[in-house]
């Protein structure tokens, strides 16, 4: 199960939880709210053929897919690669990762300018919204393999704090603003 929380300010390990004290979750719905990020559960033993993968990549237009290893022993220039997913930044389109093994931290900025940190493990499919300044890092198993779905010709590219005049950036805030990430009940 996905779990979120505040983060404390220490800046010492980016690993570990960073839980304030005490320690305040927040929920998925209020997640949503507050950030547009969007999280599915899906089973990992049989999203292959269950239907469940399938269904969410053709009701989003999910055309590409790939997947990721981060450790050590994979993935090439590791600790520059780490380096750079801490470093806040933002995207022109959604990033959707699936988390098929191993687990990391999904680090977003809440609407006031705080950090909430999302745990991801496997069977967690997470949607951070275009324009979101957000960030991610391994915890301490230092490994985690996802599968990364986009829409068309995937971009990856990482658009570091201070991206507030990207037309991406201001179509977030305005969104968050007008309350467009509301639950539909
Ligand atoms: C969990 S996938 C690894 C991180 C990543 O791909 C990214 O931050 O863009
Ligand atoms: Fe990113």
């Amino acid at each position: 199960m996905v779990r979120a929380w505040y983060m404390d300010d220490d800046p010492v390990d980016q690993r570990t939880e960073h839980h304030r004290n005490p320690p305040k979750f927040i929920t998925l719905e209020d997640l949503f709210t507050i950030s547009g990020v969007e999280y599915f559960k899906l089973n990992v033993d049989t999203y292959a053929t269950d239907g469940e993968l399938e269904n969410l990549k053709n009701a989003r237009g999910y055309t590409y897919e790939d997947e990721i290893v981060c450790s050590k022993e994979c993935l090439e220039n590791y600790e520059e690669k780490l380096k750079n997913f801490f470093q806040e930044h933002l995207h022109t389109d959604e990033e959707i990762r699936f988390v098929v093994d191993g687990s990391g931290y999904f680090d977003v900025r809440d609407k006031n300018d705080e950090w909430i940190r999302i745990e991801v493990v496997a069977g967690d499919l997470i949607i951070i919204p275009s324009g979101i300044y957000h960030r991610f890092t391994l915890d301490t198993k230092n490994f985690i393999r996802a599968k990364r779905l986009f829409i068309g010709e995937p971009k990856w590219t990482p658009y570091n704090r201070p991206s507030d005049n990207m037309e991406c950036r201001k179509e977030y805030v305005e969104k968050l603003q007008k309350g467009v990430f509301t639950l539909v009940k």
